[in-house]
């Protein structure tokens, strides 16, 4: 079995080509929940935050699917998407710089940014967050944006709920010492208010253009970055009037340009690369 191995920032995936393969395109096929732990395992396996499958689509120029390190399926990855247009690009798939992906949170637009014919830097309209209670996967009865008070680890902790195709828990705070964000964001991920589990992320407010942000990842853990959590923390950070839309989000892999723009729309830019090709041995 032939893979590439890419990643966003840091946030790493082992990415599986069945555009051309017919036979391999029906998911009944083949287990990839179990594929996924078994190729993400960082001793056992090639290593990966997740696998990306490259799909044809009926409705977009392609469509990925993506899996969790522990074999679930989100419905978005914001890093994987932009590792995604550079392969499906650079391999001939599609052959314009403004590009359409299928996913199970909606069809993106995309745009290439190149140079001398490779893509240096992808923008990923993420589409329109869903902020209210009613529209995001929490137990609550509300219609309005979801700020709340949770109980985690025996302390009250203050979150903001944003879903932007998958669900985040986006929390402020002032140092990063003062919070243990493996615990807490081991602990958050299972949070009986979040019943579909949840991505978690730590956001300091550097000043109005920028925040840096730590992420626990929903069925991986702590990862070097996360594009949708990026994307989420932009928006709990503009609806909590903390910053203005446009921002560097500085993570531990690197940095995204996100822009919350006033129509409501979010723009994920950055980079997308290559570390290597493969063959899985049985
Ligand atoms: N790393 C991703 C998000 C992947 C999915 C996430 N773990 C979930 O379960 O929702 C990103 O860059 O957005």
């Amino acid at each position: 079995m032939d893979f590439i191995k890419m990643h966003g920032l840091g946030n790493d995936f082992v990415c599986l080509d069945r555009f051309l393969d017919p036979a391999e395109n029906n998911p009944a096929e083949t287990d990839y929940s179990e594929l996924a732990q078994r190729l993400c395992h960082r001793q056992l396996g090639i290593g990966g935050d997740g696998l990306l499958l490259i799909l044809p689509s009926e409705k977009a120029d392609a469509r990925m699917r993506i899996f969790n390190a522990d074999g679930s399926e989100p419905e978005m990855c914001g890093n994987g998407i932009r590792c995604f247009a550079r392969y499906i690009y650079e391999q001939g798939y599609v052959q314009k710089d403004q590009l359409t992906v299928e996913t199970l949170a909606g069809i993106k637009p995309i745009r290439l940014q190149m140079k001398d014919g490779r893509v240096y830097g992808v923008t990923v309209d993420m589409g329109k967050p869903r902020l209210s209670a009613k529209e995001i996967p929490v137990n609550d009865h509300s219609d309005r944006v979801v700020n709340k008070r949770l109980e985690v680890l025996g302390k009250e902790i203050g979150i903001t709920a944003v879903s932007v195709g998958n669900p985040h828990c986006v929390l402020f705070l002032d140092d990063f010492a003062e919070t243990d964000v493996l615990a807490v964001g081991a602990a958050l991920e299972k949070h009986p208010f979040f019943p579909a589990k949840t991505n978690v992320e730590f956001v300091r407010v550097d000043s109005g253009e920028e925040i840096t942000v730590k992420v626990w990842e929903r069925g991986v853990g702590p990862t070097l970055a996360c594009g949708t959590g990026a994307c989420a923390s932009v928006v709990a950070a503009v609806l909590n009037g903390r910053t203005g839309r446009r921002l560097t989000v500085h993570l531990p892999g690197g940095d995204l340009q996100i822009e919350y723009a006033e129509e409501g729309r979010i723009l994920m830019t950055g980079p997308a690369q290559y570390v290597f090709r493969g063959q899985l041995i049985d």
